[in-house]
């Protein structure tokens, strides 16, 4: 690995590396016993409390110049920047405990701007039931937020990327390729409804959806689509062992984000690869689907096959396409890259 640098692999493989490097030599976790997972593997780590509990912890860093549109008011700086760990928690089934904030920023940052930032980190972590119990300041040449967030779930309610065995559903909430559509609107300077930029300035962690399909017994895994549908079907699939059939025609997708989309291909990009949606993505076991049915916005996108089928999009006229392994990805050189 000697002169090859990140953005030649992105995050995905540097955490395939740092994951080995954290790892005893029999592949468990090292330190102590009672890590339940540890680095790599899930949207969270998972600690065993020794009761019937265990602690989840996740955290996630943003930058100004990667993560936050000029566009973005302070306040959805700070609100993005606890959803995103927040989303975290939701996906492993999780009720959100604490959320720990570090700030760095430019010495001449105005106290208003920091202000707004808290309070829309304050106003996210209260509609999840949580607050923020602590934090680090420091002086950085661009802004950049550092979020922890600590959840508690039942040790059998926990919800993990394993899971899933061929012939569950999949299942997502809300709507996906409206965060990308957004991303796009403002790079191109076209405009959209404040519904398609909020997506993207806004995300909602699915807290209490999380929690209700926790209990309900239903879902055999579950994970958020940050990175992207495509590149979250990669890490179920990883994770859990099976392939996947998508049904093109049953994505949710704003009505305004499909009029956006100039051709069917720009549409596929923000549905599947442009990310940045933080929707759940979940997969149930057929049996049990009328449990859940009712208790959230979820929408039936396909079902989890034989892993040796891969990962496969049918079209409206049934045709079976590959859905590429790429999604939004730090560290390369580019961002977004079609060839990972
Ligand atoms: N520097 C690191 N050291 C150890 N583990 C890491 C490191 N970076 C990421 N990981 C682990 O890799 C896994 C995936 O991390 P990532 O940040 O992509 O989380 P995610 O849930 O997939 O994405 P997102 O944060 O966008 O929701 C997590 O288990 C995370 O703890
Ligand atoms: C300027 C700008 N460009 C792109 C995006 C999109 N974006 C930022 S973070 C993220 C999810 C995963 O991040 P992480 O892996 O760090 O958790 C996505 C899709 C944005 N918000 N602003
Ligand atoms: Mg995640």
């Amino acid at each position: 690995m000697k002169n090859t640098k990140v953005s030649s692999v992105g995050e995905r493989a540097l955490i395939s590396i740092l994951s080995e490097i954290f790892k005893a030599p029999d592949g468990r976790e090292k330190g102590q016993e009672g890590i339940l997972i540890g680095a790599g593997s899930d949207d969270c780590a998972v600690l065993d409390l020794k009761g019937e509990d265990c602690l989840v912890v996740t955290t996630d860093m943003l930058h100004r110049t990667t993560d936050f549109p000029e566009e973005m008011t302070p306040w959805q700086m700070g609100w993005m920047s606890a959803a995103v760990n927040l989303s975290d928690i939701a996906a492993m089934g999780a009720e959100p405990i604490g959320l720990v904030m570090a700030i760095g920023m430019p010495a001449d940052t105005e106290i208003a701007f920091v202000e707004a930032l808290a309070k829309g980190m304050q106003a996210c972590a209260e509609f999840c039931g949580t607050t923020i119990i602590g934090g680090d300041l420091d002086t950085h040449a661009e802004l950049t937020i550092t979020g922890t967030a600590l959840g508690r779930v039942k040790k059998d309610q926990l919800l993990l990327r394993r899971g899933a065995r061929p012939g569950d559903l999949v299942c997502v909430t809300g709507y996906t390729g409206s965060a990308g559509a957004a991303l796009e609107a403002l790079q191109s300077r076209k405009p959209v409804s404040e519904t398609v930029l909020n997506a993207l300035f806004e995300p909602v962690p699915r807290t209490k959806e999380a929690r209700m399909l926790a209990e309900s017994g239903a879902v055999t895994s579950m994970m958020d689509t940050s990175d992207g549908l495509a590149m979250s079907l990669y890490d179920f699939s990883r994770q859990s062992r099976v392939g996947f059939r998508v049904r093109e025609n049953a994505l949710p997708i704003l009505v305004e984000v499909r009029k956006f989309a100039s051709n069917p291909d720009k549409l596929r990009e923000f549905a599947l690869y442009t990310g940045g949606d933080f929707e759940l993505l979940i997969t149930i076991d057929p049996q049990k689907i009328k449990k859940v049915q009712n208790i959230c916005n979820l929408v039936v996108i396909g079902e989890c096959t034989k892993y040796e089928a891969g990962i496969v999009l049918e079209s409206p006229e049934c045709n079976l396409i590959t859905i590429e392994q790429r999604g939004y990805q730090q560290l390369k050189a580019e961002a977004v890259d079609r060839s990972s």
